[in-house]
Formats: C-alpha cells, structure tokens, sequence
C-alpha cells in the first residue's frame, strides 16, 4: 500500500539580535488545516500559503512536535518497518535544534531513543535487540562517527541482492539502555564537522544519520524495524555565510547534494523513468526513504526574518513537492528456522523477500498494522559490532515521562496469518527447480545453435574470401554469375553474430551489396552517375574496338552491346552495332571507320595518358562520328588499364589511369566512385593490375 511522505513545517523563533519580521507565520485554521503564511518578497500585498498536515510556530516545543509527528513512527519500527525521519531547510532555521535539541530541551532523537527503550522494556527479556550507527555525509563522503574521526576511514555506499541501500562497514552498537546511547551519542557528536558561520556558531557542515535498529523474535522469526533520523546540512547562501575556502569548498558539497535531494524529489513527482538518486551519497542513502519501502517523515524547519525569504520559499516548495512523494513500506522479517533442505545444490536458495506492508494511515499505526509476510531464508547481515565504548560526554539526555504505550500483540497475530507449511515450501522449491531446470536447459539449445551459426558464418567468410581472391586474380571471372550470393544472405548472419568487429561487418555488407548486383549491369547502369555511365561506356567500347581490329567480331559486338547498356542514347554506337551485326550475320568482312580527328583540348588533357597507349590504338578511326568518336579517344587515352569488372566479379569496368587515385577503379552499386574506393580492400586494386595487363595482352595479341 503507497504510502505519502508526511511534512511537518516549524518556524523557529528570533534569536539574538535577529530584526522583527512578520512577514511569516502559521496559520492554524479551525477546521484543523494549517499552513504556512510568507509574504511575497517582490509584492508586499501578496501572501504564499503552504498548506501542510503539521505546522508549528515559532512558540512550539519539542514536546509537541515529538507527540504529534514522531512518537507513532516508533510504533510502525516495532512492526519491522523502517521510518526515515529528516529535518531540512536553509543553514540556521533549526534542524540540529529540532533533531538533537539540549539538555533543557531534547529534540527528536534522544527522545525517540528513550521511547525505544521504554518500548522495548514491554517485551520479554532478551525477545527484543536494540543497535544504533551514526555516520555523517562530509562533502560526499560517508564517515562512521563512532570511530574516532582521525582515523575512521571513508566507507563505501552499497545495495544488497534485495535492493536496499547501505553503508558498508559501519560500527553497529548494542544499546540497553539511554545511558548507554546517551554516551556514544555525546562522544559521536563531537567527531560531526560543525563549524563557524556568520549565520550559525555550530553550523553542521555535514549530513548525519542515526539508525536505531530493533530486531524483535518472534516464534521462528525476526522482525527488524530501523529508524533513521537525519541532520541535513542547510542549504548555504555563501553571501550570507561570509564562508572562507576551506567552508566554501563544504558549501558546494552540502548545496550539490541538496540540489540533487530537489532533483529526486522532482523526478519521483515527473514519474520520470530514471531516479537520479545515484548523483549524491545522501539520496542513494535516502533512497529508500524517497520512493522506496520506508515510512517518510520530512521536518520542513524555516527561519524568520527577511534575509531568509527567498531561501525559505525554496524549502517550502522543496517540501511541497515531497509530499507527493510516495513510499511503498514494506515489513522486514526473515525467518530463523533452518531453511529446508534444498532439492540440488547447485540451485541457489531464493532471495529474500519483503513483505508489502498493509500500511495503514497514521493514527491507525498506532493500533498496530496488520501485515503481510513471505517466508524465505535470509541473508546474515554484515556488521562489525564493537562493544559498548565508555565516553565521557555532554549531560544525558534523558527524556522524563516517555513511556511505551503499545503491546506486541497484535505482532503475533499477524505474523501467523503468514505462516507458509513445509509442504507449501516443498512445493515452491520444486517449482523454482523445474524452471531453473527448463530455463538452463533452453540456454544450453540456444548456446548450441548460436555455436553453428558462427561455424557457418565462418563457413561463408572463408568461402567468400577464396571468391574475392579468386576474382583479384582474374582466374574466375565467371564465378559470380555461376554462384551468386542470394540477396540478402549474409545480413542475417550478421545480425546474429554481433561479435564480429564493425570493420568486418562493414566489409561484409559491401561484398553482399556487390555480389547482388555483380551481373546485374543494367541495374549497375541505373544507379551510376552520368559521368561513370559514360566513362564504362567508353571502356567497352575500346575493348570492343580492339577486338574489331582483331577480326573478332562477335567478342567486338558483345563489347559495344555492353557500351551501349551504359551510353543507350549515343545514335553512332546503335548504329555501329548494327553494322557489326550485319557483317556476324552475313559473314562480311567489318572495316570500322576511320577515327574523327582530335580536338586540341582532348589532346593536351590526354597528354601523360600516351605514354601508356599502345602504338597499335593511339591515332586510328580519326574520322569516326563524333559521339562515339569522343568515347573512343577517351577510350583509347585509358584503355591500356581497362577491363569490364564483371571480369573482376564486380560487373563494373575500371575507368581511370592507372596512375590516377586507385579511388576510382571500382565503382560500387548505389555510392559514388570516390566513396567506394575507399572501403575497397588492397587485394581488388592488385586485380585492378593485373586486369590492365590483361587489356594490355588483348590488344597487342
Ligand atoms: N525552536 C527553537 N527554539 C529556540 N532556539 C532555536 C530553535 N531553533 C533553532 N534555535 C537556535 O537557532 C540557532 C540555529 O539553530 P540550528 O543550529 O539548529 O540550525 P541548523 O538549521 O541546524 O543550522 P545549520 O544548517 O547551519 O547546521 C541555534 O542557536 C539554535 O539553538
């Protein structure tokens, strides 16, 4: 059951030499509702109200606040809950007061102890446990404060197997009775990092938490109720504070974690998916008191006085979102029963579990609440406990007239409605073995297939890279179009295997998109830009002529009808195959005709290309039509390094100079030249070498 953080405003009153102020007030209503009155700093005709269950003014006394507001939280720890209990607000409204107190006027907890012993006196001897820890939160280090502060060592935050938060390695002491609390608290306290401000003499310059912990057993159980009771910091103003390096550098400290409590707060009212409670050691340690299975009681503590306006309108709005805030309280209780035998060893006995507390409204607490508990073998808590220290220390504390007021009754009764028999356990315990069972079992056929998968992926790699090297090679150069890659067969074993590094995966794609599209050259022709159109086109067109010249006619044709699938407008290339045609067809002898002249800029462009040209091509057809002409003396400045690349496997011919960036030898489906050359591995630019030398032996044969 969702349980809200309960606010309770307190306004203290002037001290020392403080202005009058009315500009803030409680007001307690007739109908029961009270609230908190500020006038606006900016518009003295304005008033804030913040309406909180309880509100005390600046008259209120420790009494009151203790009866109303904390003594039922004792009762909710005796059922095995744990109540955080803080004070907040700006440096010098009153926390210490309200929490500590003084002699003459003992705060929160030294009174909350004294209702724990006198609680504990109700039970049997030796059925009820009582342990404190104090530590403090000094710029975001946690330091045990019943270890002497020259020597405690910063201790680590950690979570246990069920979730909860806590400090690591922290000094738990026995407690029988006030005294013995009052002396470690007095020596404690004087360890805590209090220094001087110009608002505050004793400023805290830390956060301190003291956890009362009771452990009650009960039949075959433990009940472990705590109540953490927690000193915050103020928040600091350091115009105000006049602060020197060394407080400057704990202000920072003090405001950034407080500044991380607002944000939790916020994001817990946001719903927000992600708590940042991990930004700060005080909210991870409070985590539990923010949106988790504790009872929250939050001390709103305000200063009067007009110098505190603005800083009290942030705490009172800090403490408005926080009552949104909602707890789902639970009841700690574990079993001290042997945990029954377990039916493998191997499987680990189930974690604890924590009950939802049937958490009843405040008044109702202190009835007593019913509960309700899964049984389950619980984890031994590490502590290092020490014994009782005798300190010398500060007057007690003593609160007169505190007494319990509740029995343990109803503890009992509730705690047996929960009871589990052995064969219900027996019968859990089986059930949680079969789907360990089931769930490895599966794991296992899932680590089996995965195995093959990889083995057939490695399969296909090295087949693949046999292809590419065969392809480099020029030795297979039909390899493709006999054994093509399907589509798409390589992108699911990718997905599978996310092992494989990106440099491989990206390689891997490329070659998929290659082999889908390798033979494909008119699909090639439709994704090529103009420019790399035309210059295949011209590629083929001086093979074609080579092999025209060479009185292989139909190679030659084959050669211009692949021009032609890059260049299809160019009129002279259709009409230069149908000329060839005819002459296949009629057995005629073919005379091309002679090549157009060179323009003047053709020739100096192509200038460092004829040193390359073979003496057999440089010069010839002059007087060819100009279209097909220009493809040709294009053709002609390269073709000494052309081949087509379905030769290669690609199903794209080269187009460059040897001599020019290797960048553009291998055009790829769907990108640009530039841009696919630069995924293209070395081997493929060898091949690119060797398909020159290819070209090279065609044309002189
Ligand atoms: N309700 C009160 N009645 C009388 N005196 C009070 C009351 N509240 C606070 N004071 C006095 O005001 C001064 C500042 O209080 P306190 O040290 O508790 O402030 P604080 O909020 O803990 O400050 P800091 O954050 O700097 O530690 C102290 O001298 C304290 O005795």
């Amino acid at each position: 059951m969702a349980h809200k953080v309960k606010i309770a405003a307190r306004l203290r009153p002037r001290i020392g030499m403080e202005p009058e102020d009315d500009g803030m007030h409680v007001v307690n209503g007739e109908d029961g509702q009270s609230c908190v009155a500020v006038v606006n700093p900016r518009d003295a005709n304005s008033v804030f109200r913040f309406p909180f269950s309880s509100c005390y003014g600046q008259a209120s006394t420790q009494d009151e606040i203790f009866d109303n507001d904390v003594r039922p939280l004792v009762d909710v720890a005796f059922n095995g809950v744990t109540v955080t209990i803080f004070a907040y607000g700006v440096t010098s409204s009153g926390k210490t007061h309200t929490m500590q107190g003084t002699k003459e006027e003992p705060g929160v907890i030294p009174r909350v102890v004294q209702a724990v012993v006198n609680h504990k006196a109700t039970f049997p001897p030796g059925e009820v446990s009582l342990a404190a820890s104090y530590y403090e939160i000094y710029c975001d280090e946690v330091y045990d404060l019943f270890v002497n502060r020259e020597t405690a060592p910063k201790l680590p935050v950690r979570e246990n197997g069920a979730g909860q938060v806590f400090v690591a390695n922290l000094s738990s002491m026995p407690i029988d009775s006030f005294a013995d609390f009052d002396a470690l608290f007095s020596r404690a306290n004087k360890q805590r990092s209090v220094g001087a401000t110009n608002l505050n003499r004793a400023s805290s310059r830390s956060h301190a938490i003291l956890t009362m912990e009771i452990s009650i057993k009960e039949d075959d159980k433990i009940l472990t109720g705590k109540i953490n009771l927690v000193d915050l910091a103020g928040s600091e103003n350091n115009k105000l504070t006049g602060n020197d390096a060394t407080r400057m550098a704990e202000s920072a400290a003090i405001n950034k974690s407080l500044s991380v409590l607002g944000q939790v707060v916020h994001a817990l009212n946001q719903g927000a998916s992600r708590i940042p409670y991990r930004n700060s050691k005080l909210t991870r340690i409070l985590q539990d008191a923010l949106g988790g299975s504790s009872v929250g009681l939050l001390i709103c503590n305000l200063a009067p006085g007009a110098k505190f306006r603005q800083d009290t309108l942030n705490t009172l709005n800090f403490a408005v979102r926080t009552k949104n805030v909602e707890n789902k309280p639970v009841v700690n209780e574990r079993e001290t029963a042997p945990p029954p035998k377990r039916h493998f060893a191997a499987i680990p006995a189930p974690a604890p579990k924590l009950a939802p507390a049937a958490f009843p409204t405040m008044p109702e607490i202190v009835a007593g609440p019913s509960r309700q508990a899964v049984a389950g073998p619980s984890k031994a808590r590490s502590r290092v406990p020490r014994p009782s220290m005798a300190f010398g220390g500060r007057p007690s504390l003593a609160v007169p007239g505190l007494h319990a007021p509740h029995a343990k009754g109803s503890l009992s009764k509730a705690s047996a409605l929960l009871t589990l028999t052995e064969e219900e356990i027996d019968e859990r315990i089986a059930k949680a073995v079969e789907a360990e069972v089931a769930r490895r079992l599966a794991a296992a056929e899932q680590a089996r297939r995965e195995a093959e998968e990889e083995r057939s992926v490695e399969a296909d790699l090295s087949r693949t890279e046999e292809e590419v090297s065969g392809f480099t090679s020029g030795s297979t150069s039909t390899l493709v179009e006999e054994r093509p890659i399907p589509s798409g067969l390589l992108t699911p074993l990718l997905k599978k295997h996310k092992d494989l590094d990106d440099e491989l995966r990206q390689r891997l794609q490329d070659l998929e998109k290659k082999f889908e599209h390798s033979s494909k050259e008119l699909q090639l022709a439709d994704v090529l830009s103009p420019v790399s159109k035309k210059k295949t086109g011209r590629a083929y067109v001086a093979l074609a002529r080579a092999h025209s010249e060479k009185g292989d006619l139909q190679v030659a044709l084959d050669m211009y009808r692949k021009a032609e699938t890059y260049v299809p407008d160019n009129q002279k290339l259709k009409e230069r195959i149908l000329e060839i045609e005819w002459a296949v067809n009629s057995g005629k002898e073919y005379q091309p005709s002679p090549k157009k002249a060179k323009k003047q800029k053709a020739k100096k462009r192509s200038k460092p290309a004829r040193q390359l040209q073979l003496p057999e091509t440089a010069g010839q057809d002059e007087n060819e039509d100009p279209n097909i002409g220009e493809l040709e003396e294009d053709a002609s400045r390269t073709s000494p390094v052309k081949r087509p690349a379905t030769d290669l496997g690609y199903g794209v011919p080269p187009a460059q100079t040897p001599f020019k960036k290797q960048k553009t030898v291998l055009p790829t489906i769907g990108e640009d030249v530039a841009s696919d050359s630069e995924v293209m591995p070395p081997p493929e630019r060898k091949g690119v070498k060797t398909l020159f030398a290819n070209v090279r032996r065609i044309i002189s044969a």
